[in-house]
């Protein structure tokens, strides 16, 4: 028996349907959340990203504005354009697209943007917040994996959780997520001994390693839920995910595909927090 597969297309689908409702009513109030990006370089796979965000953005009834910036900019052009959109009350998120040049102090700029204009969640009081227990915003990959989950029923209480990768925009907030909801929660890493001994332990399985196809069949548990965060481009410039899809689906009770998994919720939990913020505007 082959796994059941989640559809973040059709899910991602569902939820922006649910979430344009929202915003027309905001809008019909006078408040039209905005979702402020900046893209600095010309990286085509960040230009592709930004693309899909603001067509998102603009289907469910939001304005997006987006700055680009050339490679070599001056940082406090940046940082300038940030405190202007921290200033303007009818921007309701600010991102700035990630990564940025080596010249950038990335960890500045991103304490730079208003805690609560962060809708990428990465700020450290919302760090801070989300450990806590007490999020303000969500990070967006992380927030899509749970939906997903709930989706799927996947059953979280006392569930033996693997996450593959330690990274501050996916492993560390997606552990912090499950673990509220009661699940065991173990983080491998590249310097992880035996990493298959972990794998094949857990209920849930979360790949977000960026490392081609090296989660493989033999390394699941028969019957888990196996989340694929990767996005990763073979030679030919096909995309694929850190699972390699065609053994794993043989074992896994349910899966998640690259494309149409994972990538589209993140930008569908990127409307989600715009939204959340130009609501919370209102209070
Ligand atoms: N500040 C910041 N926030 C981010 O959330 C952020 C970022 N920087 N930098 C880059 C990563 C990557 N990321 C993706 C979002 C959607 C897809 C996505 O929709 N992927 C489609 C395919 C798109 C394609 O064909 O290339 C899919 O998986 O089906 C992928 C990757 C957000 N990121």
């Amino acid at each position: 028996m082959t796994a059941k597969i989640i559809d973040g297309n059709a899910l991602s689908t569902e939820v922006r349907g649910q979430l344009a409702e929202r915003a027309a009513a905001l809008t019909s109030v006078g408040i039209t959340p905005c979702l402020a990006v900046i893209l600095v370089g010309e990286d085509p796979a960040s230009a592709v990203y930004v693309r899909n965000k603001v067509a998102a953005c603009e289907k469910a009834g939001m304005i997006s504005l987006r700055d680009v910036y050339a490679a070599d900019v001056e940082p406090a052009l940046v940082f300038a354009r940030i405190a202007e959109l921290n200033a303007d009350p009818s921007v309701h998120g600010i991102l700035v697209q990630l990564p940025l040049p080596k010249h950038f102090d990335s960890e500045a700029i991103l304490e730079s943007i208003s805690p609560e204009k962060d809708v990428d969640g990465f700020h450290a009081e919302n760090v801070g917040a989300l450990m806590q227990g007490n999020p303000r915003f969500i990070p967006c990959t992380p927030y899509g994996v749970m939906k997903m989950l709930e989706s799927a029923k996947v059953p979280l209480k006392g569930a033996e959780v693997v996450i593959v990768g330690r990274s501050n925009i996916v492993g560390k907030p997606m552990a912090m997520l499950l673990l509220a909801q009661s699940c065991t929660v173990t983080i491998c890493h590249s310097q992880s001994r035996d990493l298959a001994f972990h794998t094949r332990r857990a209920d849930i399985l979360v790949a977000a390693v960026g490392r081609a196809k090296m989660i493989t069949g033999d390394m699941i548990k028969p019957g888990a839920t196996v989340i694929d965060v990767g996005i990763n481009r073979t030679a030919e410039g096909k995309l694929c995910g850190d699972v390699d899809f065609e053994t794993a689906k043989e074992v896994a009770g349910v899966i998640t595909p690259v494309p149409g998994g994972v990538g589209p919720m993140t930008i569908t939990m990127l409307l989600a927090n715009t939204l959340e913020a130009a609501e919370r505007s209102l209070k």
